[in-house]
């Protein structure tokens, strides 16, 4: 019941609506007995009373106004119900516009650590199938609910008021209707928590395989991709057919049971009508009501369905809306101040799950320093530089910004001082231009050619057929991976922070290019200090220091210059990129 008060909380702006749309259910429905009634009153006094034949030409008017009064019932029938479904369409339709909001933000606000461990198929299927469902549910799985009930009290009231034996007899199938329910709704719960899973599931693979399309033919995997989604598919589609074949195994007990509402009207009622005690006219009342009664029972299946589709995604919704980040920015920095750009590393551990991944790792950089991090693959280098804005928070030790704590730092501020080019660049589908001014909008067109020209993006991005106000597709399609990779640079240094990092920013481009964009760097015409991850010497000699990190240690660090005379990791990597180059012909000072 948690989540219905989750809902009705929500439901904060448009509950009168709401609350007005239930009522005008309850008000509706209750009018259905109002036909049945009139109906009554014409068969006793025009048709089977005594005086039927009297009453029809003395009592005409009245006979008119019934008639006029069922006409005029049905109508308001049918206009209250319109007005009802428009309140129910509105009150959830402007609850959900503020949901989904909310949702987004609460999902754009989650730490790295969340993003590993939910699935994009996933929080698609929250956000869009999942808030459908809970939608559909609030307009119509409700409204049918309260529709249901009402017109089954009114009609038993009804009944009541006409002969309580009779509606006695009638009310005696409703126990046994009501056990089959319980137990056919206890069973087809956890189908329908399975049935939402494999949806997110199936959703999972498609969205991996359209945003792995190219690897997919690049490997000519496609059959294999295929089988996995149909895999998934019936999977999914054998959860459905089981959960929807449950009802199957109670549908001949409940349809039996609503039938058997028929069979006793007529045969308890029959006798009843011989016997004098109840008119035909009540007769008729029971016999054109008794549909209130039976279709309850008979869609009660249907309704246990729905209600448990609605729980399975409203839980799920409320998973996202109550996931707290541990790492979350409040967004309170009133002034970002600019920093000097110092940082430092203090004996930092860290580790994702289990397996350590930096190990009592310490240097320190000076603001305005340029500093080049290599290693081999997957020795920590990315997850290093991650902790600086913290993306992850350390395990033990601490990362110092300007000599205090990132932990203690206002996160929006101390982001707001870093530029990151990470590995895997993403560019959104949005003009050239856009994509490089992202961190700052407000960026005048001049500066972003600029920028471009420093990443040495500007020649090709000219070539291009409408230059800067070229769209790029999703993840930058279009585009080679060193032109992306220009892009995602040019991107982080507009922003001109004083911390700069760069995560193998220029892995794909030619030496030529590299040199033009290392000579830009070195002349940005803002304090910025470098951190540039590498695994070419090419680009590492001319930082002022290197750091070398192996399986999460530290293990050297210098100049260019002071790691290859260590004749170390650095020194066989540099040996390595220069084939042909003896070792003997290295000097002290790394010169050939
Ligand atoms: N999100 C994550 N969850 C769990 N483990 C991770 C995660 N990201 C990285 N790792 C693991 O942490 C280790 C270090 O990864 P990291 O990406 O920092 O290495 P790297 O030195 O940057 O490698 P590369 O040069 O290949 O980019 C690897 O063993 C990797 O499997």
């Amino acid at each position: 019941m948690f989540e219905l008060k989750w809902l009705w909380q929500n439901l904060e702006g448009d509950r009168t609506r709401y609350v007005t749309a239930l009522f005008l259910s309850v008000v509706c429905s209750s009018l259905t007995i109002v036909n049945p009634y009139i109906g009554q009153r014409i068969v006793d006094t025009f048709i089977t009373g005594d005086n039927a034949l009297q009453n029809l030409t003395q009592e005409r008017g009245l006979l008119i106004m019934l008639c006029l009064g069922m006409i005029a019932f049905s109508l308001l029938r049918t206009g209250l119900s319109y007005v009802t479904t428009m309140q129910y369409e509105q009150s959830s339709q402007n609850m959900m516009y503020r949901i989904r909001i909310f949702l987004y933000n609460k999902i754009q606000g989650q730490d790295m650590k969340y993003y590993d461990h939910n699935r994009t198929g996933d929080l698609m299927t929250k956000m869009t199938g999942d808030l459908d469902m809970v939608r559909h549910s609030m307009a119509w799985i409700i409204k049918t609910i309260i529709e249901s009930l009402t017109i089954f009290v009114a009609a038993v009231i009804y009944f009541f008021t006409i002969d309580v034996e009779l509606t006695l007899w009638l009310l005696i199938l409703s126990p046994p209707i009501f056990v089959v329910a319980y137990i056919f709704a206890k069973r087809v719960r956890p189908m329908y928590v399975d049935l939402r899973e494999r949806l997110s599931q199936l959703n999972s693979t498609t969205q991996e395989n359209i945003a792995g399309n190219r690897v997919v033919k690049a490997f000519a995997r496609e059959e294999y991709e295929i089988e996995k989604f149909t895999d998934k598919n019936i999977n999914y589609s054998k959860a459905n057919k089981t959960a929807a074949l449950v009802w199957l195994d109670y549908f001949p007990y409940l349809e039996t049971f609503a039938q058997a509402f028929n069979v006793i009207l007529m045969l308890a009622g029959g006798i009843f009508v011989m016997k004098g005690r109840i008119t035909f006219g009540e007769f008729s009342a029971f016999s054109s009501l008794i549909w209130a009664i039976s279709n309850p029972m008979r869609n009660i299946g249907i309704i246990i369905n729905d209600i448990q589709r609605f729980f399975a995604s409203l839980t799920k919704i409320v998973e996202i809306y109550y996931a707290r980040p541990n790492i979350a920015n409040e967004h309170n920095a009133v002034e970002k101040r600019r920093y000097e750009g110092r940082i430092a590393f203090d004996h930092v551990s860290f580790k994702y799950e289990s397996a350590t991944v930096l190990d009592d790792v310490s240097f320190t950089i000076k603001p305005g320093e340029t500093v080049a991090i290599m290693g081999s693959t997957g020795s920590g280098k990315t997850t290093l530089v991650n902790l600086i804005p913290r993306f992850y928070d350390v395990t033990k030790g601490q990362v110092l910004v300007d000599g205090v704590d990132v932990r203690k730092l206002e996160l929006d501020e101390l982001r707001g001082n870093i530029g990151v080019a990470t590995q895997d660049v993403l560019l959104f589908s949005d003009t050239i231009d856009g994509n490089v001014a992202f961190g700052d909008p407000d960026l005048p067109e001049e500066k972003t050619e600029e920028y471009a020209q420093l990443a040495a993006a500007h020649e090709f991005i000219t070539k291009m057929p409408e230059g800067y106000d070229t769209i790029v597709g999703e993840r930058g399609v279009g585009l080679s991976g060193g032109q992306k990779q220009r892009i995602a640079l040019a991107r982080a240094m507009a922003v001109r922070r004083p911390i700069l990092i760069l995560d193998d920013t220029t892995s794909a481009v030619d030496l030529e290019t590299e040199e033009h964009i290392q000579k830009s760097l070195n002349e940005l015409d803002y304090p910025c200090t470098k951190i540039i991850i590498a695994q070419r010497v090419s680009t590492t000699a001319k930082a002022d220091r290197i750091l070398i990190l192996d399986n999460g240690r530290l293990i050297e660090e210098g100049t260019h210059a002071e790691l290859l005379a260590k004749r170390g990791y650095y020194y066989d990597v540099f040996m390595l990129q220069n084939e042909g180059i003896g070792r003997g012909q290295v000097t002290e000072h790394g010169q050939k």
